[in-house]
């Protein structure tokens, strides 16, 4: 049951870095998704959802701009993916409106579907196919001629380092693999939003630098990459725009030197946001440690 949606003033559509046209030397108005004067990549206004007493989400607001790299952090259970799923289209929120680049999402599923790219947690994959059967599957259920699907498959099989998997069943894959192709699958048919829930978690170091420059370049032609994280320091280096998240609410969101303010890092204006500050293990656990059982 989603709301009317209203007008809202924007909180900020300051320009993005780039542009997908621009670097195309192309027009900058026919920027997809609106990169500079059009629609924010996602609004979502009064958000809500709860799952019997336990209010998962408690009216969110938020703007994020297009052509961005934003980080979602917040605690365990603060409410991330309860809102990438209802942002995204997989869960029907109790209240409240979600557009993509100006589309509602829960009224215009279809095209609003055709514009974003989703990692959920908890990735379902179809285990049986191998990793270029999937890809292969995938393209042609977005709609596209089957030599496009086997060129840009190949691509980023290529470019994620499963070329030589590629004929491997998706069930062998390890945990990072599974990553990998799921992002493949989710970037095949070049969305203008990306949507990453945790696609760090599980990944070694040398693919998670595999992922982030994929991500890199996909962001630096203007398209919007909103992931989910726990490590801070990730988010810092990532991303230039930041939605802090707590107990269902948005306790800050914008530029990441905005929302870090003066503190030293992104970790300790996090810690202060979600009102985690100083609160430390010292006074209970007073039994362990100190070398054997006692
Ligand atoms: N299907 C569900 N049924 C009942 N409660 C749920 C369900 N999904 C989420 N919740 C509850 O909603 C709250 C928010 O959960 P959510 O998974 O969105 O948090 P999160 O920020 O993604 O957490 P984490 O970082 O631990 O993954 C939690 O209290 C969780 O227990």
């Amino acid at each position: 049951m989603a709301n009317e949606p209203e007008d809202i003033e924007r909180r900020d559509e300051s320009a993005p870095p780039h542009s997908r046209a621009a670097a195309a030397g192309g027009p900058v108005s026919a920027a997809p998704g609106g990169s500079l004067a059009g629609p924010p990549a996602v609004r979502v206004q009064g958000l809500w959802k709860r799952f019997g007493e336990q209010i998962a989400v408690n009216g969110i607001d938020l703007t994020l701009p297009a052509g961005r790299f934003i980080g979602l952090v917040g605690p365990n259970g603060a409410g991330k993916t309860t809102t990438l799923s209802m942002v995204t289209g997989l869960l029907r929120p109790d209240a409240g409106l979600v557009e993509i680049g100006g589309h509602d999402v829960w009224r215009d599923p279809v095209s609003v579907k055709s514009r974003i790219g989703v990692l959920p947690e908890g990735l379902r994959l179809f285990e049986r196919l191998s990793g270029r059967e999937l890809l292969g599957y995938i393209g042609r259920l977005r709609g596209l001629p089957g030599a496009e699907v086997d060129k840009r498959a190949g691509q980023l099989l290529d470019v994620l380092d499963l070329a030589g998997s590629r004929n491997k069943l998706v069930v062998d894959y390890s945990t990072g693999m599974r990553k990998k192709i799921g992002l493949a699958a989710a970037l095949l048919h070049n969305p203008e939003v990306l949507f990453l829930d945790e696609p760090f978690e599980g990944v070694d170091p040398v693919s998670a630098q595999t992922i982030r420059g994929v991500l890199e370049r996909y962001t630096a032609s203007g398209a919007t990459v909103i992931f989910s994280s726990h490590v801070m320091e990730l988010v810092e280096s990532l991303c230039d725009w930041v939605a802090v998240i707590a107990a269902g609410r948005i306790r800050a969101d914008g530029p990441l030197a905005e929302v870090r303010g003066a503190a030293p890092s992104l970790q300790d204006a996090f810690l202060e946001l979600v009102g985690a500050r100083g609160r430390g293990a010292d006074a209970d656990l007073d039994w362990l440690g100190g070398g054997g059982a006692r």
